[in-house]
């Protein structure tokens, strides 16, 4: 898909936050990528305002595939940018939707349970940071069935397009295992196409597209 405006300001914003950093990095898997996404990097009021803002528009560009009557966030990272997602879907899109997020520890006092946030019911989007091996969205959709509700599309900020242990992503697999839609803000094609566009990062164009013709789908 073509690289929109605010996909393009989105990449420039992670670049700019040094979430998205360019160099060479050994991930989890093992394999050596000369990209990174460390998203426990957001950490003011204005990054967590301006990514809530990207999510919010990428929700509303996918308005015809993403249906849902509620926001779910997996703890941690997550909590605060389901946070920002649905003020900014209040405060741009006019739009008030309910929010919920799970405790990764169960309290047994006060109020008690595992949701915090509205109940879980109807349609929900699930919206991450990042899906890797895919364990914490399979964890989402477990709690949220076991409330009642059902999962009805995935939002993450950056697809890394990349085979996992068989021929599809992660995020292929998740489409496939749960027949809902999987959207990310940016995705790797779409960063490369940002490299290309602004010609001053030659070196990491030649290694972003050598592993992308390495791992990728
Ligand atoms: O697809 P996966 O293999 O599950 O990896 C992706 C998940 O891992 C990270 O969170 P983590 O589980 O580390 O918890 P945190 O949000 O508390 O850091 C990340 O924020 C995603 O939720």
């Amino acid at each position: 898909m073509a690289l929109e405006q605010y996909q393009r300001e989105f990449i420039e914003f992670l670049i700019s936050q040094e979430i998205l950093s360019f160099g060479s990095f050994t991930l989890k898997s093992g394999r050596i990528s000369p990209y990174f996404l460390n998203t426990g990097k957001f950490s003011t009021g204005e990054s967590l305002s301006k990514i809530g803002k990207y999510y919010a528009k990428t929700i509303e560009s996918y308005s015809h595939e993403l249906a849902y009557d509620g926001i779910f966030g997996p703890a941690y990272k997550a909590i605060p940018l389901i946070s920002s997602t649905v003020i900014a879907l209040s405060d741009v899109f006019k739009k008030n939707i309910p929010y919920s997020f799970n405790r990764k520890e169960i309290k047994d006092h006060g109020e008690g349970g595992n949701i915090v946030g509205a109940s879980l019911s109807g349609k929900i989007l699930i919206i991450d940071d990042v899906i890797t091996a895919g364990t914490s969205i399979r964890e989402s959709f477990e709690i949220i069935s076991k409330h009642g509700a059902k999962v009805s599309s995935v939002l993450i900020a950056v697809d890394r397009q990349e085979k996992g242990t068989g021929h599809k992503s992660a995020v292929q697999q998740i489409e496939s295992d749960f027949g809902v839609p999987v959207k990310a803000i940016v995705n790797l094609d779409q960063i490369i196409e940002y490299i290309e566009e602004k010609g001053d990062y030659d070196e990491h164009l030649i290694k972003m597209k050598e592993y992308k013709a390495l791992y990728g789908v």
